[in-house]
């Protein structure tokens, strides 16, 4: 089993070899891109809207812990970072996937890589590839970068790193948000660290490109899965794309709104909550007139940590749902068992609507 979450990843099957389409150059869906009614991305229906919840509230708490209830996803304002930050990360990520395919292949994820550019890890699951292309990012990117732009690859590695920071110290603060909602104390996460700022948290960015798609209801931007961290912050372009999986009602989109960060909740809070915060089951749509830019931070706890129900959250009458599991090791397991992952970790048959993706129409593994 992968002790780092670097190992773990690199174990993911998203290395298998795919047709890279060139997006910009195809005018009909290919029938490799085209996905089943059953898969078909045009059933949104719902009225319900996400929850945007300002930081500077002093109800955030509150609020942070109902919307982690109820909807496993939330928007948040007056976040602290800065509209040109934003605007930076927005236009490196333009700026990487404008670029023509065969110097984007240059940057590609290997085999046995981590960070780089390639399909969606998940197209192994299902039986159709998705309108879209990645560039994962663990640790520093110069490398990647200098094979995208040899002279001038400093910019987009400044504008990461400052990302990165930014990200990081956003996520903790969203942690004791979401934690204390719990009435859960430094005390109880010792992996917090000595200052309770989670210094050794992991974090991965990814930033996603989705073009303009001839026929988008017959095609997927980003298929049903949800995100195996503590949580995940999304910052998406002025193009909406993101859906939410609503019980009961539907795919909810969540808009763009300008300034806005996305935050949804992910296995490892899941676990972490004892399955009182489900992780978000949620997927990406595409349009037929505009070019979709998503950059998501994906955030973990430090290598290895086991991640198990809190303490505070279980007593006879409420046992631990989850075994304890390290960030990499679930990894390897999501790996495994894609959208039945959590399931896998669990101890206890669900009492009520823990592991509600069960009952979703997932992929199977298709290709090996
Ligand atoms: C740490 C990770 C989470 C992630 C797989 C990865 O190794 C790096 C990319 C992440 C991402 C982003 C797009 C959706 C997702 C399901 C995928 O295929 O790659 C997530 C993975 C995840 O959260 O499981
Ligand atoms: O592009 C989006 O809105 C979703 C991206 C996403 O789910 C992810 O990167 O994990
Ligand atoms: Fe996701």
């Amino acid at each position: 089993m992968p002790s780092r979450v670097s190992d773990a990843i690199r174990t993911q099957p998203g290395h298998l070899l795919y047709k890279h389409l060139d997006f910009n150059s195809v005018k009909e869906l290919p029938d490799s891109h085209a996905w089943h009614d059953e898969y078909s991305s045009s059933d949104s229906c719902s009225m319900d809207s996400v929850p945007v919840i300002d930081l500077s509230d002093p109800n955030a708490m509150k609020l942070v812990g109902h919307a982690c209830k109820i909807w496993g996803v939330f928007q948040v304002t007056n976040h602290g970072i800065t509209t040109s930050l934003l605007d930076d990360i927005e236009s490196a990520g333009r700026n990487l996937f404008s670029l023509p395919i065969q110097q984007k292949l240059k940057a590609s994820r290997s085999p046995d890589g981590v960070s780089g550019y390639g399909v969606a890890r998940i197209s192994c699951f299902f039986p159709k590839l998705m309108w879209s292309e990645g560039f994962t990012i663990v640790g520093s990117p110069l490398e990647h970068a200098r094979q995208l732009w040899p002279h001038d690859y400093q910019k987009f590695c400044n504008v990461i790193e400052e990302y990165d920071r930014e990200m990081k110290q956003l996520a903790g603060r969203l942690m004791w948000l979401m934690l204390g909602s719990l009435s859960t104390t430094k005390e109880d996460v010792k992996w917090a660290g000595p200052k309770g700022d989670f210094e050794e948290a992991s974090g991965v960015l990814q930033l996603n490109s989705y073009p303009a798609c001839p026929d988008p209801d017959r095609a997927m931007g980003l298929a049903p899965h949800t995100d195996s961290t503590l949580l995940t912050i999304l910052h998406q372009n002025n193009t909406s794309g993101l859906q939410v999986l609503r019980e009961g009602n539907g795919w909810v989109t969540v808009p763009p709104l300008p300034g806005t960060l996305v935050v949804n909740v992910g296995d490892l809070l899941h676990i972490l909550s004892n399955g009182l915060y489900p992780s978000v089951l949620h997927r990406a749509v595409v349009n037929r007139t505009h070019h979709r830019l998503s950059m998501a931070y994906l955030y973990g706890p430090p290598a290895g940590v086991q991640i198990s129900p809190l303490s505070k959250l279980v007593d006879p009458t409420h046992p631990p749902l989850y075994r304890p599991i390290t960030w990499s090791e679930y990894l390897s397991t999501k790996a495994k068992h894609f959208n039945k992952a959590l399931s896998s970790v669990r101890l206890c048959a669900p009492l009520n609507r823990y592991d509600h993706h069960d009952g979703v129409k997932v992929g199977q593994r298709g290709l090996g």
